[in-house]
């Protein structure tokens, strides 16, 4: 028996022994394995060095040693971070004989003055990690630290010192530490640093902590981002949520912001916060702990909601709004716009990019701190306070609704979904290739019902009501009942509801006038498309029809023109035909018979079609887009759309 499994075994097997168990020493690890350190070799990991170094600089500020910090790309693309704190000890090591603590900190893992808590009380960094990480990735890493009026250095390249630590000259003016290095490209390949991802972390360190003041500068002109910049905020995280949110429409004049110290709660540590609420976007929370971001959220950004959560349907309990008591944590964050920094002593973090907090005292603490302030602020602000509670309410009822809707909708045997009157569907149970087309007014809807393709275009009339609507906040439109119509219609929600897997048709083409109420109406229905639907534009869903303007007629030769110019070259080339040129202007599309529409609009042969796309080159700034493109004016948002061609790309379809 035992015999038989010795012979089945893999005849490799005695290859496989201690020998092949290998111990990585010093910083081998951290390059046989980078992802275990900084969470990959991409464009985000490779920044996150720079957040390593930067963070010890902000370790040093937090902790009170250093005011001020320079961050500084050269054209190299290495990076140099200085600090004007205490500098790192460069004494000869109790415990590695013949080596300098720096050598210690920047060629071992787990080297750090961070674990007790005597030298940082709450500091971003706890692992003694990050330092050495980044000196191991590094095919240049020069350190210089300037203590007791004199100037040491040391070098390394991945990992390794090019000799010890030296006195290279007198600093009578300086202390700190300046860590210059430089990305091994055996490890990050083409990935480069970008100037203005920097800025924005340096930036947001400046908001972070007031005490500090931060320099930039940059060697590489991105054409974008400022060669040189000074950033230092006293106004804190209140600045940086009014810088976030600038041109936004919000509930509350200024952010419900503030800053409480632990002490009250017997605890090292502190939290600032800064909230507002709009209409015009989503909400979003961005927090941090120990100025290190936690994209991942944790347990501070629960204590946070808590104490929001809790505030709001106390308050709406004084004012007797019974419905306050429905709102949630999910309804919080419709249109919320947060963010959160606290500081605490021993975070715990989940991995060593530090994406979520876990550390559970810090919900406690948190919400204990936002909470009586939450409440002060709701009774000092009523104006504010009821507005918001009255946004957070129709959205909580909005969300309930919908759930019943979608119970009523399970309950049904006929998986039947409950559709708008008015929608003329297609047969096709398919959702490939089908198409439905929005149009302007009943009248058009008529010689469209002719003119379509029963097996897979849809048609949908709004009325001009719709106008009145597109301009209001998203609140209101919840209760509207063409935007209604058109969410069943398509089978979506709005916003954050909005699950581009639901929409019942493939094309969305909205077939207007092509005049210029016929454009102004298009560009609400794209402005509503964006805020409200945005991955429909960026999944190239949504259409625009070109209806013709003119049709001329010489004889039997019979074409269609789309503009004035068009028709003015074609009546002085004519059309191969004899006599007189007849000029027809549609005055809308329900003057056309249904052959010209067919013909001209919505034949998937013979028409065009323009899909609309957004140019996302410059990513955070759709906030603006938006404003601009919701602003009161229509004629400017008309504009707009015209002028930005790259908004709309011509395609023919
Ligand atoms: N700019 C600095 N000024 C003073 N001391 C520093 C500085 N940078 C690093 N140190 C010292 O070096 C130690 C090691 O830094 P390193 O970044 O490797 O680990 P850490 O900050 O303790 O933890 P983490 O791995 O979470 O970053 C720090 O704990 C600190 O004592
Ligand atoms: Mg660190
Ligand atoms: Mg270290």
């Amino acid at each position: 028996m035992a015999d038989d499994l010795l012979s089945a075994a893999d005849p490799n097997a005695d290859s496989y022994s201690a020998a092949s168990i290998e111990v990585l020493e010093g910083l081998e690890p951290v390059r046989k394995r980078p992802g275990m350190y900084i969470g990959g070799t991409d464009e985000r990991a490779l920044h996150h060095l720079v957040a390593e170094i930067l963070d010890n600089s902000m370790d040093e500020a937090v902790a009170g040693h250093a005011s001020r910090i320079e961050v500084e790309l050269l054209a190299d693309f290495s990076v140099v971070i200085r600090d004007n704190g205490r500098g790192i000890p460069i004494d000869p090591h109790p415990k590695f004989p013949g080596k300098s603590a720096l050598e210690v900190i920047l060629c071992t893992l787990h080297a750090g003055g961070k674990f007790s808590g005597d030298a940082y009380q709450t500091s971003g960094g706890l692992h003694g990690v990050g330092a050495s990480v980044v000196n191991a990735l590094s095919d240049s890493m020069v350190v210089q630290v300037a203590r007791n009026k004199e100037l040491f250095q040391q070098s390394f390249s991945r990992g390794i010192p090019l000799g010890p630590v030296e006195r290279i000259g007198a600093a009578p003016n300086r202390r700190g530490t300046t860590v210059t290095f430089h990305a091994d490209e055996e490890i990050f390949g083409h990935h480069r640093f970008k100037p203005a991802r920097l800025l924005k972390m340096v930036k947001s360190k400046a908001y972070l902590f007031s005490g500090v003041e931060i320099r930039w500068k940059s060697e590489i002109d991105d054409g974008e981002t400022p060669r040189e910049a000074t950033f230092h905020f006293p106004g804190g995280l209140a600045d940086y949520l009014a810088e976030t949110l600038s041109g936004t429409t919000t509930y509350a004049d200024r952010p419900f912001a503030g800053s409480v110290d632990f002490r009250r709660f017997n605890a090292p540590g502190k939290v600032d916060w800064a909230i507002n609420w709009t209409p015009s976007r989503d909400g979003f929370i961005q927090s941090y702990c120990n100025t290190v971001p936690t994209p991942e959220g944790g347990t501070h950004e629960a204590g946070f909601w808590s104490a929001i959560l809790k505030g709001i349907r106390a308050y709406g309990e004084r004012v007797s709004n019974k419905k306050a008591a429905q709102i949630t944590r999910e309804d919080l964050l419709t249109g919320g716009c947060a963010l959160v920094s606290c500081f605490i002593r021993e975070p715990e973090f989940v991995g060593q990019t530090k994406d979520r907090l876990a550390t559970t005292e810090a919900a406690r603490l948190v919400e204990g701190a936002v909470r009586d302030h939450f409440d002060n602020w709701l009774a000092s602000d009523t104006k504010s306070a009821g507005a918001i509670l009255d946004f957070l309410v129709l959205r909580a009822e909005e969300r309930l609704r919908r759930r019943q809707e979608k119970e009523t909708a399970r309950k049904t045997a006929t998986k039947k979904l409950r559709l708008p009157g008015k929608l003329v569907d297609c047969s096709a149970t398919n959702r490939d290739g089908t198409e439905l087309f929005i149009v302007e007014g009943d009248s058009a809807g008529g010689s469209a019902k002719m003119a379509r393709d029963r097996t897979n275009q849809a048609l949908l009339p709004l009325r001009g009501k719709i106008l009145n609507v597109l301009g209001a906040a998203s609140s209101k439109m919840g209760a509207n009942q063409e935007i209604n119509d058109l969410c069943q219609a398509l089978g979506v929600g709005m916003g954050s509801r909005f699950n581009v897997d639901d929409l019942r048709y493939d094309k969305v083409i909205i077939m207007t006038d092509a005049d210029v109420d016929g454009a102004h109406i298009a560009s609400l229905l794209m402005t509503f498309f964006f805020t409200q639907m945005r991955p429909l534009i960026d999944k190239g869903h949504l259409y625009l029809a070109c209806p013709p303007l003119y049709r001329l007629t010489q004889g039997a030769h019979r074409i269609y023109v789309a503009d004035d110019a068009e028709k003015e070259r074609m009546l002085a080339k004519g059309l191969g035909g004899k006599g007189k040129i007849d000029v027809q202007r549609f005055k809308g599309l329900g003057e056309m018979d249904a052959k010209d529409l067919k013909d001209t609009t919505m034949n998937p042969k013979t028409r065009k079609l323009i899909r609309v796309s957004i140019d996302d080159e410059d990513g955070g700034e759709t906030g603006d887009l938006v404003e601009r493109l919701m602003g009161k004016k229509p004629e400017l948002r008309f504009e707009y759309i015209q002028e930005n061609a790259r908004f709309v790309e011509e395609l023919d379809v």
